[in-house]
């Protein structure tokens, strides 16, 4: 089974390279063969690279910044990924699209499910939102993947943040009124594979749609990062503090949800796979750092 992802250096991307190995073949194109904001640049690269299946993985992802520059935003997010997504259909594979928490706005005080109604904050959360409805108009053979709070050893991340602000800080002051599911890129992989798997023992009727998957239990980004201190801490590496702050004391270019929890179970029901609890995928991640700094 050949996947070919778009982005080369993504947090996912570079996880389902590492996962991948031995399962599935994959391939993984970036700019400028690829290059989502070119539209006219997609179609040729995922047909030279002979996909059985698209991942589309690369994404603008920088929240604040996307405030300031919200057709670029669009252009890669919502054009971008419908291109890809169309591309797929014209090949006649199928595409598995990530998207993300930031389409809700967090005002629900439970899990969200995929039932219901996404209204974003922010425009990274509206531009992911309208690739989701690009995906699903190009491509009916689709899954469209929602996940949260990235963390891996790759690219940028929060864990990573706060691991580099104790190097040089020891106080650090996060928010603890926004409560998600912290996801490793590794866990996300994996989630990626099931779905492969899924669609090759079930090739006639391949479960579709939209899923929510992420991290298995909860926390704060305050929670999130005063474990990933303890972890750094109890492996000799850097420590400090975290004094718990509300999203006020904490202002952001970008406003995000309250509440970014996901409920994964139709993902389990559909695909087989719950994702480990977020503490044990964290400390794999961190130990990991910590062991490629020395
Ligand atoms: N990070 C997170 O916390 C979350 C991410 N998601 C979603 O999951 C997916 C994967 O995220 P993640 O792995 O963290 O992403 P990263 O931010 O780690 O990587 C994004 C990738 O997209 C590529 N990219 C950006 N712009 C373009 C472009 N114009 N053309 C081609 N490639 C481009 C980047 O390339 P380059 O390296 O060259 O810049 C990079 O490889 C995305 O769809 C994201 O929206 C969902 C929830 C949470
Ligand atoms: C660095 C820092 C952040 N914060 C707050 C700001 C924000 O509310 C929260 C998270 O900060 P970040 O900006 O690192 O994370 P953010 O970029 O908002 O992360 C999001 O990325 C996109 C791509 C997604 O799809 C989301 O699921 C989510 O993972 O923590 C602090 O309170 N203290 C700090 O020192």
């Amino acid at each position: 089974m050949r996947l070919v992802v778009t982005g080369r250096e993504g947090q996912v991307v570079r996880s389902l390279m590492e996962r991948a190995k031995g399962r599935a073949e994959v391939v993984a194109l970036g700019r400028p063969a690829l290059d989502l904001a070119r539209p006219e640049t997609i179609a040729p690269a995922l047909a030279d690279a002979r996909p059985d299946i698209v991942v589309s993985a690369a994404a603008y992802t920088a929240v604040d910044q996307a405030e300031d520059e919200p057709e670029r935003a669009f252009a890669v997010n919502a054009t971008g990924a419908g291109a890809v997504a169309e591309a797929a259909a014209r090949l006649g594979v199928p595409v598995i699209h990530l998207s993300t928490d930031y389409v809700f706005d967090g005002t629900k005080e439970h899990p969200y499910s995929e039932e219901d109604a996404p209204a974003p904050r922010s425009v990274y959360g509206a531009s992911k939102l309208a690739g989701e409805e690009a995906v699903a108009a190009a491509n009916p053979d689709h899954v469209i993947l929602r996940t949260a709070w990235v963390y891996s050893p790759f690219g940028k991340n929060f864990v990573k943040t706060m691991l580099a602000l104790a190097q040089t800080r020891d106080h650090l002051r996060v928010v603890d009124d926004q409560h998600g599911n912290p996801s490793a890129a590794h866990d996300i992989a994996e989630a990626v594979l099931a779905i492969v798997e899924t669609w090759r023992r079930r090739a006639e009727r391949r479960p579709r749609g939209v899923y929510h998957f992420a991290g298995s239990g909860e926390t704060s980004w305050c929670g999130l990062a005063r474990h990933a201190l303890a972890v750094s801490r109890a492996a000799g590496g850097p420590h400090a503090e975290v004094e718990a702050i509300t999203t006020a004391e904490y202002p952001t270019r970008a406003a995000r949800p309250r509440n970014s929890r996901l409920d994964c179970r139709r993902f389990r029901a559909d695909f087989g796979y719950l994702a480990p609890e977020w503490q044990t995928s964290l400390e794999a991640v961190v130990k990991r750092l910590l062991a490629e700094v020395v």
